[in-house]
């Protein structure tokens, strides 16, 4: 069974009276690699650097391994933190970069007094670092000849030397270009196993969240929207929120007629959701890559093609449905001003709450204003049960 290392109970930001971090609940267990992901400003560093020690939530308990450590200032927890600039120190070697914390002198806590390392720990400790990041053979070089990837591997092995319990990383691929950045992803998960430490990451790049962690939880406005795993984030998003924000969806006002039968466009589909009151206004998203494309005459709706790009492994393409436009991947190619047919299959409907989200990029929802009158059946993320729980439970 997972161990919980790191719990934040009901902790909120305040800066004067701005309130940044919402009454976060949030659990992590050792060894997990878990991403907080959100839009800028959600709250993704100030999560971390509560974490870290470096603030202090103006209300609620941080725990380590069961001790609630509010006071206990950051070179006191077990924790060290990679950030996105390397702050590495051009006048040090690779050797004395990753060696230098171990330099420092520590206090001994029986003896209490001062006490250095043996200068051949500090040289195996940063031969075995510079093994785990992939940087035999660097030692001597110096740090300003080397490549943005190969500087970030020094800082993290810096950070790992001194075996922290856990690793933060807040957005550490960030300055590097695409192709670096996909191979630093996964060296950064070789090296999480290899070294059997948590990682907390930050950063507000789905796919990258997605292709690392065990767990990610998706932020907003200082709040959560969903903990899960990536497959659960992908596959079941809880609102309008982290589906649009998590991989490309169509969003569209719906009701359900009943367990199984929803409607948009004034017509029913099946679908597999159930639970919801007879008649109620939701939010139903559909992933473009749900969507077939058959004949005009057999199609379940019936819209015409405004838009086709090409991306390598598929099309993507715009329809106008009704006036709402939909994204839609396909291999085929179906030229603009064609006039196409679509079905989607139970399991490509994805029925949630109302959350009166509006999307991202534009207003998702303009097609049945009427139904905004309904109800208002705001979603309330904090009603949310953590998956991992049920698991743990089940174990
Ligand atoms: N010291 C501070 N004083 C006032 N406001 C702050 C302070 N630190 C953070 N904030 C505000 O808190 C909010 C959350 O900031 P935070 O850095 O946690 O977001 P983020 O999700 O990490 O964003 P990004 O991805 O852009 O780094 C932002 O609106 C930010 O302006």
């Amino acid at each position: 069974m997972s161990k919980e290392l790191i719990r934040l109970s009901n902790c909120t930001m305040a800066f004067d009276s701005d309130v940044v971090l919402d009454n976060i609940n949030l659990y992590i267990n050792d060894q997990e690699f878990l991403t907080l992901l959100g839009p800028s400003g959600c709250g993704k560093t100030t999560t971390l650097r509560i974490i870290g020690g470096f603030q202090t939530p103006t209300q609620g308990d941080v725990f380590f391994d069961g001790v609630r450590i509010n006071d206990v200032p950051p070179h006191k927890r077990a924790i060290n933190t990679v950030f996105q600039r390397y702050a590495l120190f051009p006048h040090l070697n690779v050797f004395e970069n990753i060696a230098f914390g171990l330099r420092i002198p520590k206090v001994d806590p029986e003896t209490k007094r001062k006490v250095k390392l043996p200068e051949q720990e500090i040289h195996d400790r940063v031969m075995e670092m510079l093994h785990v990041v992939n940087l035999n053979g660097f030692e001597k070089r110096s740090v300003s000849s080397l490549s943005g990837g190969q500087q970030q591997r020094v800082a993290i092995a810096r950070a790992l030397v001194n075996r922290p319990k856990v690793l933060l990383l807040d957005e550490p691929l960030g300055a590097l270009d695409l192709r670096l950045r996909k191979d630093m992803q996964n060296e950064l998960k070789r090296i999480q196993q290899a070294m059997g430490i948590t990682f907390i990451y930050v950063t507000h790049d789905q796919e990258e969240a997605l292709s690392m962690s065990d767990t990610v939880v998706v932020m907003d406005a200082g709040k959560i929207q969903q903990i899960g795993t990536p497959e659960d984030i992908y596959n079941e998003p809880k609102n309008a929120f982290v589906a649009d924000f998590i991989g490309e969806s169509n969003i569209i006002d719906g009701i359900m007629r009943a367990d199984g039968v929803v409607e948009i466009f004034n017509r029913r589909f099946q679908c597999l959701d159930k639970g919801f009151e007879k008649d109620e206004p939701v939010d139903v998203v559909i992933r473009p890559e749900d969507v077939d494309i058959v004949d005009e005459a057999a199609g379940q709706l019936k819209g015409t093609v405004t838009n086709v790009t090409f991306k390598g492994m598929h099309y993507d393409i715009i329809v106008d449905f009704y006036g709402f436009k939909w994204l839609i991947q396909t291999t085929d190619f179906c030229p603009e001003g064609s006039h196409i047919g679509i079905k989607i299959d139970p399991d490509g409907f994805h029925v949630m709450k109302k959350s009166h989200y509006s999307g991202m990029f534009g207003d998702y929802s303009s097609y049945s204003e009427e139904y905004d009158e309904i109800g208002d059946a705001t979603y309330d993320p904090e009603q949310e049960e953590d998956p991992r729980e049920e698991a743990d439970e089940e174990e």
